[in-house]
């Protein structure tokens, strides 16, 4: 099992152990430490020219405004957002993303007192003289090393120092979660980058809602990533149920893999651990598990579970931090509150694979626009007829693609209004100009 020293999101609990975290990270500070975070040969060769630059690579473990926690090959640090202001928020910096950081331009202000620090002064970064395969890098400036924060509620980030570190520029993705913004935008919200397992958390406990588990398979596969589904609470379930939700499930996903586990007895959980590879995200239904998982993954209590939840002011329970964890076993977890009753965005590939069979009749029918409801020749109906397609699912799927060009229109007409905002605006700078020559004598 892999030490748990490089964890940046390990909150200090005043154990005098945790405290002697900061030379356990420099032993830990080897590349071999960013590797642990998922760093590969092809990000290595993506990084070269950023390298050259004199750049460090970093992943991104939690963002707050203006603001994130890294990890770096030196240990975890904090870097200023601010250099990065895509004008699509999906391309803002996100958990999972890796980033180049570069010395913040800002000034430094006087290290004053910082509610992320621990009270004991830190030594000189042991990685220094230590590791001399790591001095080929610039080392960290001192204020930007990071403590992990002294208590789960996150730092004011308006009181915190200014980084010394910022992001220069992020690295391509290969796959993201991404939801349906809240109404006031119509972009879609990134929630974990670079992921490659999604566990999808159906309870057992509960009736199995069919259109929902969809939904989540959608957005699975349309992240990039590839799908697990995990069967929880096999405790609360007669077999005989289980089995049944089991093959229901296996039909609406073919070809993903299922597991079934127990929080209470541990059934199934180290097939789960054997199944996930690479950066892997929780997402399902509120209550039915993920963070028992998590746990369960992570070896450790890291995550709150329900019953002991911190409820913010609005009376809703939280997950008060946004995380990445890596796994004993290799690998990392990512867990953000927003990746807690996510919605469709942009997810038309996701729902073709979801519904591949319908999709399938669908090149039979007599029209190529068939929109499969009292079309002469349709195959879609033929086979709802025949008994071969419950009509639940092709009811399912136009419910999803309706949710999902929705929010694919809303995208659509902000891009356009932006556009016509630039338009606007350049217009306005020409006619400013204009009028400044014209003024002239
Ligand atoms: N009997 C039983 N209870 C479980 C199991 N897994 C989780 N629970 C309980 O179910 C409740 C919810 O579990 P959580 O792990 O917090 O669920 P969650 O999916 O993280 O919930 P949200 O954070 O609301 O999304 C808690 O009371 C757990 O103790 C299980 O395998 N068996
Ligand atoms: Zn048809």
């Amino acid at each position: 099992m892999r030490p748990r020293s490089d964890d940046p999101s390990r909150p200090s609990d005043g154990n005098p152990s945790h405290n002697r975290r900061t030379p356990e990270l420099g032993a830990a500070s080897t590349p071999g430490n960013l590797s642990a975070y998922g760093w590969t040969p092809e990000l290595g060769a993506a990084f070269t020219p950023y390298h050259e630059a004199g750049l460090i690579p970093a992943r991104i473990v939690r963002v707050d405004r203006g603001r994130c926690d890294v990890v770096t090959e030196h240990g975890p640090a904090r870097a200023a957002t601010s250099a990065l202001h895509p004008s699509d928020p999906s391309l803002a910096p996100c958990t999972g993303d890796w980033a180049a950081l570069r010395p913040s331009l800002a000034p430094t202000p006087e290290p004053g007192p910082n509610p992320n620090a621990e009270s004991n002064p830190e030594p000189p970064p042991p990685w220094a003289s230590a590791q001399p395969s790591v001095s080929a890098l610039p080392p960290l400036p001192a204020s930007a090393r990071h403590s992990p924060p002294a208590s789960a509620q996150p730092a004011d980030p308006e009181s915190a120092p200014v980084p010394a570190l910022e992001l220069a520029a992020l690295l391509p993705r290969h796959s993201a979660i991404v939801r349906s913004s809240a109404s006031r935008s119509s972009h879609g919200q990134v929630l974990a980058a670079n992921v490659d397992t999604v566990v999808i958390a159906v309870s057992l406990a509960a009736p199995l809602d069919p259109g929902r588990f969809e939904r989540l398979l959608a957005l699975a596969w349309d992240s990039g990533a590839r799908p697990v589904a995990v069967l929880t609470k096999a405790d609360l379930a007669a077999d005989d149920d289980a089995d049944a939700v089991r093959t229901e499930v296996r039909l609406l996903a073919p070809g993903v893999e299922t597991v079934t586990t127990s929080g209470v007895d541990g059934q199934g959980l180290a097939d789960l651990a054997a199944l996930i590879s690479g950066t892997t995200v929780l997402i399902g239904p509120s209550g039915t598990g993920k963070s028992t998982l998590a746990n369960a993954l992570l070896g450790e209590d890291l995550l709150a579970t329900g019953a002991v939840r911190a409820q913010d002011g609005k009376g809703r329970h939280t997950t008060v931090r946004r995380e990445l964890l890596p796994l004993p076993g290799g690998g990392v977890l990512i867990d953000t509150p927003g990746l807690r009753g996510i919605g469709l965005h942009d997810a038309a590939d996701g729902l073709e694979q979801v519904f591949g069979e319908i999709e399938e009749l669908a090149r039979d029918c007599r029209f190529g626009d068939c929109a499969h409801d009292s079309e002469p020749g349709c195959a879609v109906q033929a086979a709802i007829l025949a008994g071969d397609l419950p009509r639940r699912r092709l009811d399912s799927y136009r419910k999803l693609q309706r949710e999902n060009e929705w929010a694919t229109s809303r995208n659509d007409a902000r891009r356009r209004s932006e556009r016509a905002d630039k338009q606007k605006a350049i217009t306005r700078h020409l006619r400013a100009t204009y009028k400044f020559r014209d003024q002239r004598p």
